[in-house]
């Protein structure tokens, strides 16, 4: 089952850059830089008291968050929900008719296992599903 919103998903232009602005905006510094080749980003993590903020920037032209940007510019990109069995909630998911972009969980950051359901079946809202790794 979800359990608590574990980020919210931010795609942005230049990293380095919304790094400084969010610093200033959260008074805080972000706690963590990881780059996902496989998901063609860099990440940049805040996190206050319990809301963690994932900024995003692509590190490849293909990458979805490029083609996010393209279309839309900088934003909102997606919700990551924890998850306390990520297989057996993509199975209940897949169940009730949500669309799974990838069948299995693939590496995500910070230590995660991860699944998208796509927008379309869920109100236009990118949905990430997220267990930490064992
Ligand atoms: C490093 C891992 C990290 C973590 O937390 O661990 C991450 O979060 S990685 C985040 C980046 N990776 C992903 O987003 C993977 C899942 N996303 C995808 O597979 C694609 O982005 C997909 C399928 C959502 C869209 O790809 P597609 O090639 O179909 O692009 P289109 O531009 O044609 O989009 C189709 C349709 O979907 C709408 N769309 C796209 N992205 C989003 C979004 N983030 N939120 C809401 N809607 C989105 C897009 O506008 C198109 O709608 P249309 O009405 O046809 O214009
Ligand atoms: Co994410």
């Amino acid at each position: 089952m979800l359990t608590n919103v574990e980020h919210l998903g931010i795609a942005v232009k230049n990293i380095a850059a919304s790094d400084e602005l969010f610093s200033k905006l959260f008074n805080t510094s972000s706690y963590k830089h990881e780059s996902v080749e496989s998901e063609g980003v860099t990440t940049s993590f805040f996190i206050i008291n319990q809301t963690k903020i994932e900024l995003l920037e692509a590190t490849d032209p293909d990458s979805p968050i490029a083609k996010f940007i393209e279309k839309k510019g900088e934003g909102i990109h997606h919700i990551a929900f924890e998850v306390d069995d990520i297989w057996a909630e993509m199975q209940r998911l897949k169940n009730e008719g949500f669309t799974l972009l990838n069948e299995t969980p693939k590496r995500g950051a910070d230590n995660k296992l991860v699944c998208f359901l796509h927008p379309k079946g869920t109100n236009g809202v990118l949905i990430e599903l997220c267990q930490e790794k064992p």
